[in-house]
């Protein structure tokens, strides 16, 4: 299992600070989407330039236009892509298009998808490389988890890598381990730690402390 931080009420600054900090031990970063509204793809272009061996995912929630949009990702230099389930199967399928051509991989969002297992198995045939469930910062406020969401998706899909994301923090993370995802993304949690590294590394702990036990 991989552990994703996702940066997104940081600055360019900040940005790259933070990867200085942790480079060696996370497994992917996220340029998140509200670095991406201010930003553009520089944050992208920087951490790529900054650190080529780290996995770079531009979180830029493609809605439509899914070529062209996956294009300036993969042209800044992103490893991941990531495009809203909601969007047309014609726009995921021409993101998926861009960025295997480039030998890179798409990640599709659920976010807000009613029915997430009819979904889930429509992605899976299309034969993007990740799904992720995800409660959305916006509705984190009123108690609401993805865990129960990314144990449907564990059950449903098989041949496609599944993450999970929206406030997860160690306390929580037990509560995902259950379902076995890929990838464990987690933004505020440990961008507002007051130490980065060691709060990077107590969730790399937890999660092979659970792994083991489960
Ligand atoms: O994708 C995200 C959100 O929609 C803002 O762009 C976050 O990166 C994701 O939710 C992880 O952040 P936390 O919820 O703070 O863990």
């Amino acid at each position: 299992m991989r552990l994703q931080i996702a940066l997104d009420m940081v600055s360019m600054e900040e940005a790259l600070g933070m990867a200085e900090k942790i480079h060696d031990i996370i497994d992917i970063v996220e340029i998140g989407t509200p670095m991406i509204i201010k930003y553009g793809m520089q944050p992208v272009r920087c951490m790529k330039e900054s650190f080529p061996q780290l996995t770079v995912l531009a979180d830029t929630k493609i809605a439509d236009g899914g070529e062209i949009e996956a294009r300036y990702a993969i042209e800044a230099g992103a490893d991941i892509v990531t495009v809203l389930a909601a969007a047309a199967d014609n726009t995921i399928t021409a993101a998926k298009n861009v960025v295997h051509k480039a030998g890179k991989e798409l990640y599709v969002d659920l976010l807000g998808v009613p029915d997430l297992i009819q979904r889930s198995k429509e992605l899976e045939a299309m034969g993007v490389d990740y799904i992720g469930v995800h409660t959305a910062v916006d509705v984190q406020q009123s108690g609401i988890t993805p865990f129960n969401d990314l144990k449907k998706l564990s059950e449903t899909v098989c041949n496609t890598r599944i993450a999970a994301a929206g406030g997860i923090t160690q306390d929580t993370l037990p509560l995902a381990m259950f379902s076995h995802p890929d990838v464990i993304i987690a933004g505020g949690a440990l961008t507002t730690a007051p130490d980065l590294r060691a709060a990077v590394l107590a969730f790399k702990r937890r999660i092979i402390t659970d792994q083991n036990r489960l």
